[in-house]
């Protein structure tokens, strides 16, 4: 695993504590979206250095946003993968709401497309199965991204491809579809837009494989497979998806058999699992357990002598923003000493998750423990009953012991001997079958579900 490890270690940080803005010392901004910024950070116990993505939580509301946020957190907050971004911290404060995450220095993708970065097919190729593997993953948790392009593709210092932003990510419920129309329009499959018109009834996990159709194809020819804008009518823009794509000559046949399977109108015909990736004539030959273990070496390394962003952000953060992040310590003091009656903590917003996947990751590494010493527990009272049973068996009275009785039931108790108020062995088993442990329970109660109504569509 490279830099977003799970078994990356923090042994400073007190399991139990919550996180909070104070613990990270702010190093340079890195990134900017629609509603926040990204932004180097350096844990200060551990040493350790994350992105921390932070969002205005009044710009958030004003533009309706801070749902998708919220879910986000949700989400990301029961995933972990070696192709995603993970998150690791989530916490607010009056003014913001903060995600931290692994950090990827090797830039997104769509910043090498614009450096004109000729990817070649064994580049691509890595990606498509480094990212299938991630939507295989999402798609055993039901979740569909719906919003695969390369701003959203960020690579380690490797080149290994990461995918980012769950901010209009849903979770499906069993065996139903998504219908809202989201995503990134040149991005988006043909059933997204069907269902819009109400042609088909919704769309499922295939959407996320379409999209990675495209972002295969820009990375090849840094053009996309079709034309369209974020005003073409609903009505054309279904058929310029139908049209045929042209694939340059040069490309080789295998390479464009895995993008027009990827790319196929008809998602039931569509490539959609890794199994079937698997399949092509392209990548039959690949070790995925390989891929997964990031074993196999990008043919792109992202430059390592310049930080992989736009070198204006953090000029920006320091002359331009009116409220820059390496002030507010200060500037919530101010705030706060001015509100003296008002309880900060009275302002935060309910529903955000507090998140800490360390903390997290001790609460289950504790419950295995405790279902282990359960599973042994119950070994070995089923062992002593059993084994207090056994001396019945070496002093048989004359009338109830015969040499197949004792050749057949380790006890030595014919299975149909009369009761003799003792439990059998078979009785026990089944009673410390049907005993549903704790943290059974517990899990049940914890599953949430998620799914999403609103359209969002990105320009
Ligand atoms: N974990 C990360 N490590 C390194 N850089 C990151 C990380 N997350 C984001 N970035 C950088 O910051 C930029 C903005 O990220 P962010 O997720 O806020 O924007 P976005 O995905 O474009 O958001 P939106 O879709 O809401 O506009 C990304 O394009 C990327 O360059």
């Amino acid at each position: 695993m490279g830099a977003n490890s799970s078994t990356r270690s923090d042994p400073n940080l007190h399991q139990d504590d919550d996180v909070n803005f104070d613990h990270f010392q702010i190093l340079r901004a890195i990134g900017k979206g629609s509603f926040g910024k990204v932004c180097i950070v350096q844990k200060r116990d551990s040493g350790v250095l994350y992105a921390m993505k932070y969002v205005s939580r009044s710009v958030c509301e004003s533009r309706g946003a801070l749902g998708g946020v919220i879910k986000e957190v949700e989400l990301l907050s029961s995933l972990e993968h070696p192709f995603l971004v993970n998150l690791w911290f989530s916490f607010q404060d009056e003014e913001d709401l903060f995600m931290v995450c692994d950090l990827l220095t090797g830039g997104d993708l769509r910043y090498h497309l614009q450096n004109r970065v000729e990817f070649s097919e064994q580049s691509v190729a890595l990606l498509v199965c480094e990212l299938g593997s991630a939507l295989e993953y999402l798609q055993t948790h039901r979740v569909i991204h719906r919003d695969i392009k390369p701003d959203n593709i960020l690579l380690d210092d490797a080149g290994h491809a990461h995918l980012t932003d769950f901010n209009i990510a849903t979770r499906l419920q069993k065996d139903s579809l998504a219908c809202s129309m989201s995503g990134t329009k040149p991005y988006m499959a043909p059933e997204v837009f069907m269902c819009a018109l109400e042609e088909v009834a919704g769309y499922s996990y295939p959407v996320d494989w379409w999209s990675l159709g495209v972002v295969a194809y820009e990375m090849r020819s840094n053009t996309r497979p079709f034309v369209l804008h974020s005003h073409t009518p609903l009505v054309e823009i279904k058929n310029i998806l139908n049209s045929a794509v042209h694939y340059p000559h040069y490309w080789s046949h295998e390479f464009i058999d895995l993008l027009q399977k990827l790319l196929c109108v008809h998602p039931g015909a569509r490539i959609s699992t890794q199994q079937e990736l698997h399949q092509t004539p392209l990548l039959r030959h690949w070790d995925f357990q390989q891929v997964l273990q990031k074993s196999i070496k990008p043919a792109f390394k992202p430059p390592e002598d310049h930080l992989n962003c736009d070198p204006c952000l953090e000029l920006e953060e320091m002359i331009v923003e009116t409220r820059p992040l390496h002030k507010k310590k200060k500037r919530l003091a101010k705030q706060r000493s001015a509100q003296r009656d008002s309880d900060p903590e009275s302002t935060l917003i309910k529903e955000f998750i507090v998140y800490n996947r360390f903390k997290e990751l001790k609460r289950k590494a504790m419950e295995q423990k405790e279902s282990d010493w359960q599973r042994e527990l119950e070994l070995a009272m089923a062992n002593s009953i059993v084994n207090s049973l056994a001396p019945i068996q070496e002093k048989p009275t004359s009338s109830q012991a015969t040499p197949t009785s004792t050749a057949n039931n380790a006890c030595g108790r014919s299975p149909s001997s009369p009761s003799d108020g003792q439990p059998k062995e078979s009785d026990i088993i089944e009673f410390i079958d049907r005993t549903p442990s704790p943290q059974a329970a517990q899990a049940t109660t914890t599953s949430r579900r998620f799914c999403c109504k609103t359209n969002t569509i990105r320009e």
